[in-house]
């Protein structure tokens, strides 16, 4: 009776078990098993019991069987099973000894871990992608702020920039939207900067301002006396300028249908044919374009091919204008202002009135046009200091928000009926919002302040700044 329910319950245990147990005799037969667990070794529940381990061994079932194993060594063994099935299993396999000392069962429980061990490759994979992203980061982030001579502290631009940097290492055909002097031209040039037809030409086409009439002789070229006035020698086209390196077509929304067509073709055949010529020439070159256009609207107009629109729309980049990216701006004046004075060896300084203005203001000419107001005042100033005066007349009604009021008292020195400490108090407040719009990091904010990184965090918490994020 006792041993009929210690059988019952062992068979409960094997046959409920999460592991595969099995239990061979001293010649590795099988005498028990879990039926549940076997189709993991593509056998079925009642072919094994009664068979011999090495059988199953021989027949590729079990490779390598745990229980020859153990009863070969007399120990513990613990290993990794490939079955037939692809399965990976974990075995681990002890032998039972009589009281004289004579092998007489070999143990095994094994565990199928094929989710664990893909998950584990997954996961290698993962880390593998992880390092690679992280060293890209690494890479960007060494050249933050300047990269390839762009200039951003935003997030927008910091997208745009690792997109760029991905999308360089392919061919891919990239447009680049946004109004007027955002930078398309320059993502361009850092675009092919980046790719690997760097050492190549980067041939750039303003599309607006080819004559129809010239532009097969401008893109395709022309062979020697193929038409009046052309040259003896013939000429290559812009396209075949372009061998080997980047393409930019800057303002292609301004292209007319018919040259729209022509450029289509190029594009599908990769092959030009020079004015007067009688054989296509194969060409290689990498396709970015621009436009200030909207060109899905004129693609709904039918004013732009939408087949050719599909070719040069692989990965669309728009460029947000200035106002949508305020946080560009300080770094942007700050790098004109010394470009700029360098250029012409002068020395101007800022008001920080002055500076205050041009970073509310809303740039509606972007990039292009903070650097030619930034040269016009240089160069117009008639004093070392930069006043709101000598700006534009555009500029005059500027409100600056309430803080950057604060800032002409510390150039001057005037404080309204104020006792010592609400002065210090005010400066301190003062010269802390500076820092922070042209800092990024408080550690930066203790370099422009001189002062250490602890005293910054200590001083903006005290005044309750919060640095924007
Ligand atoms: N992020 C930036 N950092 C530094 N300079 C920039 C940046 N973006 C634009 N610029 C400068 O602004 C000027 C205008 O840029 P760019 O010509 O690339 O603009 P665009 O969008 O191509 O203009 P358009 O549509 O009129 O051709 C250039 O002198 C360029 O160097």
């Amino acid at each position: 009776m006792q041993i009929d329910l210690l059988q019952t319950e062992l068979d409960k245990i094997i046959e409920t078990s999460n592991n595969n147990i099995t239990i061979t005799d001293q010649d590795g037969i099988i005498l028990r098993s879990n039926p549940n667990h076997w189709s993991i070794y593509g056998i079925e529940p009642d072919q094994y019991i009664g068979k011999s381990v090495y059988q199953l061994q021989e027949e590729g079932i079990l490779s390598p069987s745990i229980h020859a194993m153990v009863l070969e060594s007399k120990k513990p063994v613990q290993i990794l099973q490939k079955t037939n099935t692809g399965r990976t299993v974990m075995a681990t396999g002890f032998p039972l000894f009589s009281n004289s000392g004579e092998i007489i069962r070999a143990i095994s429980y094994s565990q199928d871990q094929t989710e664990i061990f893909n998950l584990q490759e997954q996961y290698k994979d993962l880390e593998k992608k992880l390092v690679s992203y992280q060293n890209e980061v690494e890479e960007l982030r060494g050249k933050e702020s300047d990269y390839h001579g762009i200039l951003y502290r935003s997030s927008s631009i910091e997208q745009i920039v690792r997109t760029i940097y991905r999308v360089s290492k392919t061919d891919a055909s990239v447009l680049l939207l946004g109004p007027s002097g955002v930078g398309k031209s320059t993502f361009a040039r850092m675009l092919h900067a980046q790719s690997s037809r760097k050492n190549e030409p980067f041939i750039e086409v303003d599309c607006s301002t080819i004559p129809e009439t010239l532009f097969e002789s401008e893109m395709f070229g022309y062979e020697s006396g193929s038409f009046t006035g052309a040259s003896k020698q013939g000429k290559q086209g812009l396209i075949e300028q372009a061998e080997q390196g980047t393409l930019f077509l800057d303002e292609i929304g301004e292209l007319p249908l018919a040259m729209q067509a022509k450029l289509l073709r190029v594009l599908q055949e990769k092959k030009v044919m020079r004015i007067g010529g009688k054989k296509e020439r194969q060409v290689d070159f990498r396709l970015i374009t621009a436009t200030n256009k909207n060109i899905e609207e004129m693609v709904e107009k039918e004013a732009f091919r939408l087949d050719l629109f599909y070719r040069i729309n692989i990965i669309p980049l728009q460029i947000p204008p200035l106002k949508e990216r305020r946080e560009d701006i300080p770094i942007l004046v700050q790098h004109y202002v010394q470009t700029i004075n360098e250029k012409y060896s002068m020395s101007k300084k800022l008001h920080a009135v002055t500076y205050d203005i041009l970073t509310q203001y809303n740039w509606p000419g972007n990039v292009r046009e903070l650097e030619n107001v930034i040269e016009r005042v240089i160069l117009t100033a008639d004093e070392e200091t930069i006043h709101p005066e000598h700006l534009p007349i555009n500029f005059k009604n500027i409100s600056l928000p309430v803080e950057a009021h604060a800032t002409p008292e510390i150039e001057h020195g005037v404080f309204d009926d104020a006792d010592w400490k609400t002065a210090i108090e005010k400066t301190e407040k003062s010269l802390l919002l500076r820092a922070l719009e042209r800092c990024k990091t408080t550690y930066e904010m203790a370099d422009f302040l001189s002062l250490s990184q602890p005293s910054v965090v200590r001083k903006l918490k005290q005044y309750s700044i919060v640095r924007k994020r």
